[in-house]
């Protein structure tokens, strides 16, 4: 750190519940960050929507720098451990409140596997319109590793995720994702996945997820 710099405030870091995979023994919680939490990753992802489209003049670019430094010094002071941070964490919430994630809803979990409403929006921007390919496949590996948790009731991690796009993925466009187990051997979770446009397929899934041993990272 150069002179005179000042590191992240992390003292609200209160305790350490991490003990392997990367879900931690903490209460579930739909209260950090309050009623409005909501509405503040809503702006986030505008933010980020609007960021993307944007092409403001030299003087506008200025006047945003300074505000947009203002509002991070203020994250910053809040800055706390990734267990207690209502980003990822806040289930009530579309992603679990997880900006980097495409925003989905998920509508039914059953023997057929996970449903959910994903969403691509501007910042997921690939080209000419249509969703980039990588942020396909968080889609997937999200859903895919919830998927995941239901057929075994514990915690994985991908081993390899592959996805075959089959035609665009359209942005601002409401889209059926479905996760399912397809076999469970061992330690082995098979995952297949899909993602329509209505009756279109816009992508698929093969995935491996390993269930991770007790305290594996
Ligand atoms: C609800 C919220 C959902 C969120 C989901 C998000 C999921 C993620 O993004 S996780 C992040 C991305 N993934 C990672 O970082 C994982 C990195 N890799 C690893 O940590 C390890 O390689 C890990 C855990 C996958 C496997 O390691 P390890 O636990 O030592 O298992 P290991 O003994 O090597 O393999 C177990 C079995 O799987 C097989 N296997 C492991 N990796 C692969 C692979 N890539 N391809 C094929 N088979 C594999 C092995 O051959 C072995 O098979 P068998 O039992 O038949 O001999």
């Amino acid at each position: 750190m150069s002179d005179g710099a000042v590191s992240p405030d992390t003292s609200t870091e209160i305790e350490d519940p991490h003990e392997g995979g990367f879900r931690a023994h903490t209460a579930i919680t739909t209260e950090r960050g309050g009623p409005r939490y909501g509405e503040f990753s809503e702006q986030v992802r505008t933010l980020m929507d609007r960021a993307r489209y944007a092409c403001p003049t030299p003087e506008l670019t200025d006047e945003l720098i300074d505000q947009l430094a203002a509002i991070n010094d203020k994250l910053a002071a809040v800055r706390i451990d990734e267990w207690h941070s209502p980003a990822g964490t806040r289930i009530d919430l579309p992603a679990r409140g997880n900006i980097t994630l495409p925003p989905f809803e998920v509508t039914d979990v059953n023997d057929d596997g996970v449903f959910a409403t994903v969403t691509f929006r501007d910042f997921h921007l690939g080209g000419n319109k249509a969703a980039h390919g990588g942020q396909v496949a968080v889609a997937f590996d999200d859903l895919g590793g919830y998927a995941s948790a239901v057929a075994i009731q514990g915690v994985s991690r991908t081993a390899y995720l592959t996805v075959q796009y089959r035609s665009i993925t359209p942005l601002n466009t409401p889209l059926q994702c479905r996760t399912w187990a397809e076999k469970v051997d061992g330690r082995k979770v098979f995952i297949k996945g899909t993602i329509h446009d209505g009756d279109r397929l816009c992508a698929e899934m093969d995935a491996l997820f390993i269930k991770l041993n007790p305290g594996q990272q």
